[in-house]
């Protein structure tokens, strides 16, 4: 918690703060010794000139606490509220720029929570201990030290209950630590089923499973309850248990107060400015305990968020060979390329060997897990190699910046995502700025301009998620916004399956056929056999082995599970003219277009 404080406090706000504490707290000490002397030698002695002189005193010195009280305040929440909107800006920055296995380690729902709730942790315990850090102790010595000065006897009263205080406090605390750490962890888990129930609202109603879910959640939701209902009732009762004490404080300071007036040896103002120096040791005691409950609450925040800020990317620029940069790229190689997922027991590709050149087309075809959009992703640099390397003209990409790369490179990914806004803004994700032109060329080229102009312009509204459009429409919006960018190397995994056959055909040969696109370097993953067979190059894959490379013509001869794919997708009459042999297949997915 002390390394967020001193990364993200600035020293002269705090250090106003902390001033304008003291300065509150000399002054509420003071007041009590100025009513003790008003009722004894202004009151006791009918001295009218002394009480008027006497009170005005009292009133400044009321005054500057009060005005030290606001500034402090004032101090103390711009920090706090500063310290929270920094904190949220380097987490949003950081999980921005997180590398793929990061950010699936942690997860979206604990990024979440992370980034909002144990932020506003953080930004509470901070504003409460720039108020009551300093002040709590202080107050707490300074009282105890005044009401000394008054009565050395009376504090004998003390004796009794700041131990039984103390040990209240200890235990409280000692039930409530443990907790606080389950407690965000289940605010983790209820964001996670809560998420996973709203992005599979559809499938949870078409499975019936709606009550399965409301019972998951109802469970996670009881439980948090449970363990937060214990942590808030333990602190809950820290209070009453308090005011008990400090009523028999009271009680005892006035009962033994009024023997020693009774004896000579106290004065009556002397014993009400006791009083309000009892009642102040006790109000610090109090304080001190808050903030000895939220600490170590904040301290388990501070842990999750840190992990977040200090997680070391595994994808870095530290090999980068500026010299080596070059701006065109020519080809495209995959060199003996393996992967292998930290968790998984095998590989998820095996040495893997391919070469692109520009203008060329690589098709990647293959069962489901076989290691197509791994591929992809070694290629974008989302994830590494375990062994192997990936070179765009020769050179290897992690001496690249990433920044250069990503420049290169051009991902439709498998699910299309789209962003709340226009359709002109989510284009100009991929070329920010894109003329009119440009983007009604894009859109062309993914067969998505006859439904855009149909249903609105490039002003349309974008809802959250691209609820607005079909998937398929959604894919090919997905997939102008990838044709708008200039890059050199354009990966498409699996962008086609949203759309039906005529249109995957129409838009293969307009990307073909595009002056922008037609001499740069295309990687297409596939299932089906009618979107790859008219590439330069055919990539068959099984369970992350290459068992075939080579043009739609020479694999239909030689590649047993390319053969298996075809028959279980092309016509007869089509499987005939390729000389192949007629199975029972009835799993076709349609003519060849
Ligand atoms: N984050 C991950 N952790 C562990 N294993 C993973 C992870 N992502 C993918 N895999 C495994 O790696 C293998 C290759 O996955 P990949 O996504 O590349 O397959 P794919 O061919 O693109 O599949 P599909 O056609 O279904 O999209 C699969 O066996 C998969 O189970």
């Amino acid at each position: 918690m002390l390394t967020i404080g001193r990364r993200y406090l600035n020293f002269w706000p705090v250090f106003w703060a902390l001033f304008l504490l003291v300065l509150q707290v000399v002054t509420n000490l003071w007041l009590p010794t100025i009513t003790a002397d008003i009722i004894n030698k202004g009151i006791g002695q009918s001295d009218m000139k002394y009480i008027w002189f006497m009170g005005l005193i009292m009133l400044i010195v009321a005054l500057a606490s009060w005005i030290s009280a606001i500034g402090n305040v004032y101090f103390a929440s711009k920090q706090s509220q500063g310290l929270g909107m920094k904190l949220r800006r380097d987490l949003f920055n950081k999980v921005l720029f997180m590398d793929e296995r990061n950010f699936q380690d942690f997860g979206d729902a604990t990024l979440i929570t992370r980034t909002t709730n144990d932020v506003t942790q953080l930004q509470n315990v901070f504003q409460t201990m720039l108020r009551m850090m300093l002040m709590a102790p202080m107050m707490l010595i300074g009282s105890i030290f005044m009401a000394w000065k008054l009565s050395h006897d009376l504090m004998l009263v003390f004796l009794i209950s700041l131990p039984i205080l103390t040990l209240a406090v200890v235990i409280n605390i000692a039930i409530a630590m443990p907790r606080f750490r389950s407690m965000q962890t289940k605010v983790d888990k209820i964001n996670l089923i809560f998420q996973q129930g709203l992005t599979g609202v559809r499938v949870i109603r078409a499975f019936r499973r709606d009550q399965y879910e409301i019972d998951k959640f109802d469970e996670a939701n009881r439980d948090l309850t449970h363990t937060s209902r214990v942590v808030l009732t333990t602190i809950a009762m820290l209070m009453p248990i308090m005011t008990v004490i400090l009523s028999f404080t009271n009680i005892g300071i006035v009962w033994f107060g009024a023997q020693l007036i009774g004896k000579n040896m106290m004065e009556m103002g002397s014993l009400v400015a006791f009083l309000t120096y009892a009642s102040q040791i006790l109000m610090s005691f109090m304080q001190l305990s808050a903030v000895a409950v939220m600490v170590p609450r904040a301290q388990v925040s501070a842990v999750r968020v840190r992990e977040i800020l200090e997680r070391q990317d595994k994808i870095t620029d530290e090999q980068v060979n500026k010299e080596l940069n070059e701006s065109v790229s020519n080809s495209l190689a995959l060199h003996q390329v393996s992967f292998k997922f930290d968790e998984a027991k095998r590989q998820a590709l095996s040495d893997l060997s391919v070469n692109v050149k520009a203008g060329q087309t690589l098709a990647i075809i293959g069962g489901t897990g076989s290691g197509k959009s791994t591929i992809l992703n070694l290629i974008a640099r989302l994830i590494d190699p375990t062994s192997g390397s990936v070179n765009i003209n020769g050179i290897d990409i992690r001496q690249m910046s990433q920044h250069d790369l990503h420049e290169k490179v051009a991902l439709t990914q498998q699910k299309a995502v789209l962003f709340s806004g226009s359709l002109r803004s989510n284009l100009q994700f991929g070329k920010s700025d894109a003329t009119d032109e440009e983007m009604w060329q894009a859109l062309e080229i993914a067969q998505a301009a006859d439904f855009i102009r149909e249903q609105g312009s490039l002003e349309m509204a974008v809802e959250q998620n691209g609820s607005n459009f079909s998937g398929g429409q959604k894919q090919r919006i997905a997939i102008a916004r990838t044709l708008i960018k200039e890059a050199e190397i354009y990966l498409f995994d699996d962008s086609f399956s949203a759309l039906d056959f005529a249109t995957d055909r129409k838009l293969r040969e307009a990307i073909n056929k595009s002056e922008k696109h037609h001499d740069k370097i295309k990687v297409i993953v596939a299932q089906r056999i009618a979107t790859v067979m008219s590439a330069d190059q055919i990539l068959v894959l099984e369970n992350g082995l290459t068992v075939g490379l080579g043009t739609h013509e020479s694999l239909a001869k030689s590649c047993p599970q390319y053969q298996e794919t075809m028959q279980s997708q092309l016509s007869d009459e089509d499987l005939m003219k390729m000389g192949l042999s007629i199975t029972n297949s009835t799993d076709k997915g349609g003519p060849v277009q």
